[in-house]
Formats: structure tokens, sequence, C-alpha cells
């Protein structure tokens, strides 16, 4: 495309060199800048884009977007400004041909909840349509999967994933949006057609300072759609949100189980191998049986069946299709072993994911629940002992220990958990090394009893420093259970 028409609509404060070359790709990563591409200089929390610009004229850019002043190189050309993610938000949408508006983009925000809504979202849309996703698990195009680095990728790589949908001849794309995405122009210039909240409780307060900061993130989501919004009524926030929605044009939908809602469950019934329960629409009621456990599991189940009812779906066949809906990897996972021991495996890692785990599991288990549990570093901290007073208070036996610790001491991490930890009750433990935490676990563990290792989910790594080991929960436990 040429230069002058990707720049169209940016903000420019100044130019240096020909605007009508030809540019065949865009990165904001010199290392994997092409031949004839633009290279956009985002300056990071780790190193400054502008200091790549070398390494990118050498492997074939000839377009820099700059926000600094730097130095002239011939046959190049420089653009110089302002705000940089804001920019390339317009020059990604500009590139791709406006691919939002090309297909039915659903977005959904929250706390908690988000990878599993948008997967049975999907889940219920792929019957009859191919559906693309975007979250924290993977990004699936239509036709590869690939692993996700963010739960809401920057704003070009958002647009360069919905445009191969299009072409893979995706109709729908479901998106989980992070409040992070929402304040550093992830999403701007993407159009959603439809809006779903599921929660708001504390979490990421060392990015977004206070929880008014991370709700009003939360909510810019729900002015940026056009077809509909639905919210979870039950939560303070949903229903904060809800009234907001109301006095704007867009249509405005509730879901819950405690409150009267355009779509509400009532008679939950939670069995060890399946959730039933009564759904309420304003026309008719019908009984559901899914195949996922947890409390929580049926906000996020009634939350994907009443967005696919707004979508035109039959309610009958949503029914039939949500009998076979599969659970989301790493979440409430059990862990199959021949030794009969009862794990699971699970990715809450907020307070409130934390104490609905707990709660949930208590339904489905007999003896004592050990649950192991750390939280990461250079992330909220003020969420540890909060986390630590949960778990002491829920859990049967806690064992506090490392989860991606990143640039932080693992010990600080572990003492700021303790601080929510009343020392008189010996119900928990301290072990630093998760393996040896969950070896631990495995030790203790008595006929009946189940083990919660919470927090890293589908996370296959451990942070520490700059340094990704390889760390599956899952597999570690099945190779302890293996040796015993
Ligand atoms: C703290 C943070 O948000 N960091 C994000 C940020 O990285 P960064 O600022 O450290 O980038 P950097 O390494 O300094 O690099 C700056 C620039 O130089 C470029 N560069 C770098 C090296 C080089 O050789 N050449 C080069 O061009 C880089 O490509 C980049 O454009 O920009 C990267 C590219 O978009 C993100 O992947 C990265 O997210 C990291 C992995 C992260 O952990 N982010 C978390 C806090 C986050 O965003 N989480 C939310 C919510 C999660 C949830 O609740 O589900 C999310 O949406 O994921
Ligand atoms: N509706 C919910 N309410 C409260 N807790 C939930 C809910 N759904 C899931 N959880 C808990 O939160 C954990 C993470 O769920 P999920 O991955 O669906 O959320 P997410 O919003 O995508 O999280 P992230 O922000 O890290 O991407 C689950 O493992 C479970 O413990
Ligand atoms: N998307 C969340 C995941 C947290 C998972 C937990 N394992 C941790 O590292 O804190 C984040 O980046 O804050
Ligand atoms: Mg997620």
């Amino acid at each position: 495309m040429e230069l002058l028409k990707i720049l169209q609509s940016v903000e420019i404060l100044a130019i240096n060199g020909p605007l009508d070359i030809d540019i065949q790709d865009i990165s904001y990563d010199s290392r994997t800048i092409k031949n004839n591409s633009m290279f956009i200089c985002i300056k990071g929390y780790t190193v400054d884009g502008h200091d790549y610009i070398d390494d990118a004229i050498k492997r074939g850019a000839k377009a820099i977007l700059v926000e600094k002043k730097v130095v002239y190189k011939k046959d190049i050309t420089y653009i110089r400004v302002e705000d940089i993610k804001k920019s390339m938000a317009i020059i990604a949408d500009n590139f791709f041909k406006n691919p939002s508006q090309k297909i039915n983009l659903i977005g959904v925000t929250g706390t908690n909840g988000k990878t599993s809504t948008v997967s049975f979202i999907r889940q219920i849309l792929e019957y009859d349509n191919k559906v693309g996703s975007i979250g924290t698990i993977e990004i699936y195009d239509g036709q590869k999967k690939i692993t996700s680095k963010n739960t809401t990728p920057e704003s070009l790589d958002i647009q360069r994933n919905l445009s191969k949908m299009i072409n893979n001849g995706c109709k729908y794309c479901v998106m989980e949006v992070s409040s992070h995405a929402l304040v550093l122009n992830r999403v701007d210039n993407i159009d959603y057609k439809i809006g779903v909240f599921t929660n708001l409780t504390q979490d990421h307060l060392d990015f977004h300072k206070n929880i008014d900061n991370y709700k009003n993130a939360k909510q810019k989501l729900f002015y940026k759609t056009s077809s509909f919004n639905i919210f979870n009524i039950d939560d303070k926030t949903g229903e904060e949100f809800f009234k907001n929605s109301l006095k704007t044009d867009i249509k405005t939908y509730t879901y819950g189980i405690e409150k009267e809602a355009d779509f509400r469950a009532s008679d939950i019934k939670l069995y060890h191998d399946r959730t039933e329960y009564t759904l309420n629409t304003n026309k008719e009621s019908y009984r559901v049986s899914i195949p996922i456990l947890g409390y929580f599991n049926v906000y996020n189940t009634l939350a994907a069946i009443s967005t696919c009812i707004l979508l035109g779906i039959d309610c009958e066949e949503i029914i039939k299709r949500v009998l076979n809906l599969k659970s989301v990897p790493g979440r409430l996972e059990r862990v199959e072993n021949e030794k009969h021991v009862n794990i699971i495996v699970d990715y809450a890692h907020t307070p409130d994911a934390l104490l609905n785990l707990v709660e949930s599991a208590r339904l489905f288990t007999k003896g004592r629940i050990i649950l192991i549990f750390g939280c990461g570093g250079d992330r909220d901290k003020t969420k540890r002992p909060i986390m630590g007073k949960i778990a002491q208070a829920n859990a049967d036996i806690s064992i506090i220990t490392s989860d991606n610790p990143r640039f932080e001491n693992e010990i600080d991490i572990i003492n700021d958990i303790l601080k929510g930890i009343d020392k008189n009750i010996s119900n928990y433990l301290v072990v630093k090394d998760r393996e040896d935490a969950i070896k631990k676990a495995i030790e203790i563990y008595q006929k009946e009893d189940l083990i919660i290792i919470a927090g890293k989910g589908h996370e296959d790594y451990q942070i520490k420093g700059n340094k990704k080991y390889f760390f599956d929960d899952k597999k570690i436990a099945k190779e302890i259970l293996d040796k015993i």
C-alpha cells in the first residue's frame, strides 16, 4: 500500500522523505522487519524501539514512524508523530483495510471469566460458522492457532489477525479485551458489534493505581460497540455499566442469577460431572445441562448462551450444543492419574477467583482441600495478603509457593502473602519451590481430599528474571504421582 494512504488520518508533526513509496508490511519489532516495510518505534517498559532503527533499516525498512527526533538516513522516509500508539492503531486499521467492520466482532471484558466466556461463545457459534478468537491462551485465525503473548495484543496484531480471519472465511471473532489494552490504545480504531461484561473485582492495581481507574478502563469497551451490550447484573459494576449503557443508543441486556435479568439462571444443580440450571428468558424457560463444573461457570455459560440468543441462534439449538461444551484448558482441569489422587489445576490468580474456586471445589469434595498458590511478581502487590487471608479462611491446608516471580524476590512475594495469614492458626505451609510444594501436597494427601494447584492454569512456564523455564503444573503433578 502507498505510504500516503497508510498515513491517512494520522496527526503528523514532521515528514522527511517521499510518501509515494510502496509499503508491503509493518512491524513494531525490528527483528521481524522485512524488505520494504514500515518500522514503528515504541518506547517500551524495557527498551526503546527508537534504538533499533538501524537494525530495522538493515533488514529492509523504508519508512520509520517515530515519536522522538532522530538522525535521518538517505532513502528512508521518517514520519514523526505525537503519540505512537494512537498513530499505530490508525495505521493498522488503514493498512489492513478496516477489518473490524467486515467481521462480527464480540469483545468480552471483566476481571475473571473472559477466556472461559470467549471459549463458550466460540464453541456455540462454531456449529455453523467459522469463528476466530483472540485471548490469553491463543489466537485462532480460522486456520492456525498461535500461542498468545498477551491477553489482548497490540492494535497491529489484532488488525492483522482480523484480516486473516476474514480471508479464512470467519464470520465472527470473539476476543478478550483486557483493561491494559483499553488504556494502552491496543483496541483503538477497532469497532465491536457486541460487548460482554463478566465482573469486576480487584486486580492489576499496580497498573491502574486504583479501582476507579480500572473500572473506567473496562467501561470503555461498552462505548465502542454498535449492536448490543450485555452485563452481569449481579455484579455491582455490571449494574452500574448497565445503567450507563441504557443512556446510549446501544441495545442493552442483562444476565444473572440473583437479580431480575433478561437472561436468568435458576434452580441451579451442581453435580460432580455437570451443572444444570433453568434458563429463563423474557419469553420462555429451558432446562440446561452443561458438562462444566464450578458455580462461577454458571455465569460464564449464561453470558455465552445469552449472547448467542441475541445473535439470533435458536434457543433449543443452543441448549443442544452446550450439552457438548468443552472446558477450557487450565480452568478447573482434573489431573487424570492412576493413583486416584484428586488433583485439579486452575487459573485463579485474583482474590475473587481464589474464593470462588475453593467454594466451588468444596461442593464436590468430601475430604480436605489442600490449596497450592502463589502470586505473580511485578504485579498488583496489594492482592497478595488478601489472597493469603482468603486461602487460610477457605482451604483446609494452604501451601504458599512461587508463581512467576519475574524480577521480584520469591521470598518477598511470599512474605506479602503471609501478611494476610494468622500465624496462630497452623493450617498453612510455605514451600518456596513450586515443584516441592506439589510434592508436599501429594505427601500429605489422604483419601477423598482434593489438591488444588492454582494460579498458572494453562501456563507451561515459570518466569524468573527475564528467563522463562518450562513448568507445567499438570505434567509436574503427574510425574510426581508416577514415581510414588
Ligand atoms: C508491561 C507491558 O505491558 N509490556 C508489554 C510491552 O512490552 P515492553 O514495553 O516491555 O516492550 P519492550 O521490550 O520495552 O520493547 C519496546 C519496543 O522495542 C521493540 N524492540 C525490542 C527489541 C528489539 O531487538 N527490537 C525492537 O524493535 C519491541 O518490539 C517493542 O516494540 O509491549 C509488548 C508488545 O505489545 C507486550 O507484549 C508487553 O506485555 C508483557 C508481555 C506483559 O506481561 N504485559 C501485561 C502486563 C499485560 O499487558 N497484561 C494484559 C492483561 C492480562 C490479563 O489480565 O488477562 C494483557 O492484555 O495481556
Ligand atoms: N465468572 C467468574 N467469576 C469469578 N471467577 C471466575 C469466573 N470465571 C472464571 N473464574 C476464575 O478465574 C480464573 C480465570 O478464568 P478465565 O481464564 O476465564 O478468566 P480471564 O478473565 O480470562 O483471566 P485473565 O485476565 O488472566 O485472562 C478461573 O480459573 C477461575 O478460577
Ligand atoms: N494475565 C495475568 C496472568 C497472571 C497469572 C499468574 N500466573 C501471574 O503470573 O501472576 C497477568 O499477566 O497478570
Ligand atoms: Mg483470559
